[in-house]
């Protein structure tokens, strides 16, 4: 590994924003060029795999447990590190963009963990990237609190109180156009896990906690490998112990839900478990079966958990997990507290039900997206753990999961009704004239929407049209419906941007893998910015 050669040089490509010379120190890019250099290679491979696995699996390859990798999950003697300082008890996570109203309000929620988030819940712009960089910082030497200038103050509370601060990277399918190593785009993940790593592992390890991070979106254990190298070099170029960073990699797509047990050992060393990510898990199953019939899904509202391929991933997820000493740890359901108290009532209720499901099946804890729900959170894993500050002796020998059980799509059933289809483009089009404001996470009709649940949305009205379940001109007359709302609600929207965005991912034949590579380098990169 290059440890000793002069990295490449880093250039930012964007003007200097309040504060961003805090973040971009020259020798931050030293370091992120350093991980540039070592990876970036390996990184456009890996990329170019998960093209030809989505060739040969939509040619009707078999979606498998890897043969090779067979002698690693029947060795019972692996297990993961040990949980890290302030990852015992995860009962509660909360998670959120880093915008700092958020994160003070999210280390006041009383939940074990804030999930910081840089990938579905941002939208990232240049200063959402590095004003998030900043909030980072500042949460972790706890110098964040400001006030409004409606004068309404932000202060953390001084009772002592320590959540643990976990970051999520961007995928590796992302690029930060805005830093520019040997004329290309530096690498999404490598910023953010950069940048936060080389300003606050140190600090977080003063304080007596550690750098954590969740790693979103790998595809198989290549990536996970990928993953634990980076974390060798980083610590290794700043003097940090090997095996100090925690990672807990979110299983959210169908391949590597076929891998858990080889993405726990992959980065074994540096592992805290793995988190069921169900938005991106469902639409992964849809991006990677969608050409099938027998994948058709009805509404997004009636793929629940309890559906019989989404219990038998939770299910081997905790199993998995729980083999190997590591934390399971629960998703997002999508309801946040409403206004109207009975809507209020309603949306408790199904939160409630669906962290009962969890706790009972073993998770060791799960997510929430909004400091009203932690309070439930906590009671429902309160009920199951008590004083235990998880359960992994819940081995889950009785589970037995199969791909044939992983990929029993057929058994959701129901066609999509004409309110799934109507609000299907409607969520995508209200989420897509968010984000290209830069907010990656919004409110809309009591339900959490992120770009997970907005790739559902799109990827299920290209589905849907591919096996002419709507047809065309039916799509287009409620895309014209549904953008007049849109314009009547917010007259500021960027309807025409909104329009052709949903064009290219939701109605073009050959559906495109992500709707933010397109989306971000059209509209969230500033080109016309000087280098510094
Ligand atoms: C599929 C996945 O990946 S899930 C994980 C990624 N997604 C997320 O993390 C989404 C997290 N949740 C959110 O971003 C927000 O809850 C939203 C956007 C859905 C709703 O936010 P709002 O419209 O502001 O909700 P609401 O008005 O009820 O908020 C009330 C207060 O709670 C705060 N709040 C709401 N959610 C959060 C959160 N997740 N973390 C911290 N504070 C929060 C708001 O900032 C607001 O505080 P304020 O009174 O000081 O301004
Ligand atoms: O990241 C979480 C998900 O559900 O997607
Ligand atoms: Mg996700």
């Amino acid at each position: 590994m290059p440890t000793s050669a002069p990295p490449r040089q880093v250039r930012v490509l964007a003007a200097p924003g309040p504060r961003h010379d805090e973040i971009l120190t020259p020798a931050a890019l030293d370091f992120i060029g350093r991980l540039a250099d070592a990876f970036g290679e390996r990184r456009r491979e890996l990329l170019k795999e998960r093209r030809r696995q989505a060739i040969r699996l939509s040619a009707g390859s078999p979606l498998e447990f890897p043969l090779v990798t067979s002698a690693v999950r029947a060795d019972p003697s692996w297990r993961v590190a040990p949980p890290a300082p302030g990852l015992t008890d995860r009962r509660v996570e909360i998670t959120g963009p880093p915008d700092r109203r958020m994160a003070v309000n999210a280390l006041n929620s009383g939940a074990q963990v804030w999930m910081a988030d840089f990938e579905d819940a941002t939208a990232p712009t240049w200063n959402n990237i590095v004003g998030g960089q900043l909030t980072l910082l500042d949460a972790v030497e706890r110098r964040i609190d400001f006030t409004t200038p409606e004068g309404r103050e932000y202060r953390l509370r001084g009772d002592g109180r320590i959540t643990t601060v976990v970051v999520r990277p961007r995928g590796w399918h992302l690029t930060e156009d805005h830093l520019e190593h040997e004329g290309r785009p530096v690498p999404a993940s490598l910023v953010d896990f950069g940048l936060y790593f080389f300003h606050c592992a140190r600090r977080q390890i003063d304080a007596g906690l550690g750098p954590y991070f969740y790693l979103p979106k790998l595809e198989n254990r290549y990536e996970a490998r990928l993953w634990n190298d980076v974390f060798v070099l980083a610590q290794e170029l700043l003097g940090i112990p090997r095996g100090t960073i925690r990672a807990t990699v979110l299983i959210e797509t169908i391949t590597a839900a076929v891998e858990m047990e080889e993405i726990l050992y992959e980065l074994r060393e540096h592992s805290s478990g793995l988190n069921a990510g169900r938005w991106d898990y469902l639409f992964s199953l849809i991006k990677t079966f969608g050409h099938r019939t027998d994948f058709l899904l009805p509404d997004r509202a009636k793929v629940t958990m309890t559906a019989p391929f989404m219990r038998a991933y939770t299910e081997l997820l905790v199993r998995t997990c729980h083999r190997r000493g590591a934390h399971a740890i629960g998703g997002m359901a999508a309801q946040v507290p409403a206004g109207q108290p009975e809507a209020h009532e309603a949306a408790l209720a199904t939160v409630r039900l669906d962290k009962e499901r969890e706790a009972e099946d073993g998770f060791d804890g799960s997510w929430v997206a909004h400091p009203g729900l932690v309070p439930l959170c906590r009671e429902v894993f309160d009920g199951v753990l008590g004083d235990r500050p998880h359960q992994l002796d819940r081995t889950r020998d009785d589970v037995e999961v199969t791909v044939a059980d992983l990929l029993s799509v057929r058994r959701a059933g129901g066609p999509p009704t004409a309110e799934g289809i109507r609000s299907n483009i409607a969520v995508a089009l209200r989420y897509f004239d968010a984000w290209l404001r830069g907010q990656g996470a919004v409110a809309l009709h009591g339900l959490m929407e992120d770009a997970a649940t907005a790739e559902i949305a799109r990827v299920q009205i290209w589905q849907w049209l591919r096996h002419r379940v709507v047809d065309r001109e039916t799509v287009l007359r409620l895309l014209d419906n549904e953008l007049d709302a849109l314009a009547a609600e917010f007259p500021w929207a960027a309807v025409d941007e909104v329009r052709a965005l949903f064009e290219r991912t939701a109605l073009a034949a050959e559906l495109p893998l992500f709707f933010t590579p397109d989306a971000y380098s059209r509209h969230l990169v500033q080109r016309a910015g000087a280098g510094s």
